[in-house]
């Protein structure tokens, strides 16, 4: 059993989720205490349980704890990771809804069924575009476009939007099981092809996304980067609005959004998500400081060595680099100086990953 102290570094919730999908891939029982201990409300929120639900199901694991608001869970695989066909649904542990982030349930369960034997359908229902969380245009444009370059075959479908506070998002997520993940080095992101836009309302007027999408346009045009954002009227079950954006380099991607708030101008929610983008840009770096931390849980379960810069090193990414050498799959190293991250993994036989 690996005890983990979940209020740990940043002490939030993806210290709980890597520790489910290791524990899944390795068939290595855990105990997470102080749960979230770092956050105002600590303990297990609908999105969390609902990751711990649905690591659990794919693993057959026993649990104990599996509660809002607990602060404790003890997770104990009982098989190896089964493909399969699943539907995972944020409202199901909190029936008047949820806008838990259905993007984190899906980074939880995706590398363990990545490695498992067979192929794998998930419909995930909640949020699909929460702020603080990866939003699912990131992930469909950037997180799973990077792991592509890794091995790992996946792809979403949005049915439905999802926004907070109401939730109601539709996914459907296809995984190819049996991946062998080779590393990844990206030290140079080389020139900018382009930026692609998508500035979306839901049950709102076709002026807002038009608006937010000729704002971001003249901001980014006027910055000498070549842009198109489309406004689109999509589905979902209540009022939303927002534009996301993804810049495309030569060897790298990255994602940043504005969400539209009551009484904020369309034209001020693409102002904040073209700031994050100059931001970056002007960094030179070819990872944004998300993916820093999201790419150690991959790296350190491929065949060699990775090593790439982060625009920033975050406590997100230290923290994680630290829960994830407990499980002794492999060694983090991070210059805070030149942002660069090393990851390299310790032998996987030894190791014992229950692989296909
Ligand atoms: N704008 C964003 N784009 C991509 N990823 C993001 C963005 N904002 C946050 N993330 C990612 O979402 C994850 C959030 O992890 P965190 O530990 O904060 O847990 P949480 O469960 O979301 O919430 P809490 O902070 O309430 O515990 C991190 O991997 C972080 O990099």
């Amino acid at each position: 059993m690996i005890d983990i102290d979940g209020s740990y570094g940043e002490g939030g919730g993806q210290v709980l989720r890597t520790c489910l999908s290791l524990a899944a891939i390795t068939g290595e029982p855990v105990r997470i205490a102080n749960i979230r201990a770092g956050r105002k409300k600590p303990g297990l929120a609908p999105q969390h349980l609902t990751a711990v639900r649905a690591a659990a199901k794919i693993c057959q694991a026993q649990i104990q704890g599996d509660a809002l608001g607990s602060m404790m869970l003890e997770f104990i695989p009982s098989s190896p990771v089964q493909a399969g066909s699943y539907t995972f649904d944020v409202s199901e542990v909190l029936e008047s809804g949820s806008a838990g982030a259905i993007t984190l349930v899906l980074q939880t369960i995706l590398l363990p069924l990545a490695l498992a034997k067979g192929d794998s359908q998930v419909t995930l229902r909640g949020g699909t575009h929460v702020i603080f969380s990866p939003t699912m245009t990131y992930i469909e444009q950037v997180y799973l476009p990077m792991l592509k370059s890794m091995g790992i075959k996946a792809s979403v479908k949005l049915g439905a939007w999802g926004w907070y506070p109401q939730g109601g998002g539709e996914v459907e997520l296809l995984v190819s099981g049996g991946t062998q993940l080779s590393s990844i080095h990206l030290l140079e992101r080389g020139n900018l092809r382009q930026v692609r836009g998508l500035a979306v309302v839901t049950q709102l007027p076709a002026h807002i996304p038009q608006r937010m999408a000729n704002r971001a346009e003249k901001i980014l045009g006027a910055a000498g980067l070549k842009v198109s954002v489309q406004a689109l009227r999509e589905k979902g079950v209540a009022p939303g609005a927002g534009i996301f954006l993804t810049a495309e380099y030569e060897n790298s991607l990255t994602g940043f959004g504005g969400f539209g708030r009551w009484r904020m101008s369309s034209e001020k929610v693409a102002e904040i998500a073209c700031e994050q983008l100059l931001n970056f840009h002007q960094t030179g770096a070819p990872v944004d400081e998300h993916l820093g931390d999201q790419l150690i849980l991959p790296a350190t379960l491929a065949t060699e060595e990775s090593q790439y810069q982060v625009a920033n090193v975050s406590t997100h990414l230290t923290t994680n680099a630290a829960v994830i050498e407990m499980f002794g799959l492999s060694r983090v190293m991070v210059d805070a100086v030149e942002k660069i991250v090393k990851v390299v993994p310790i032998s996987h036989a030894k190791a014992q990953i229950v692989r296909v």
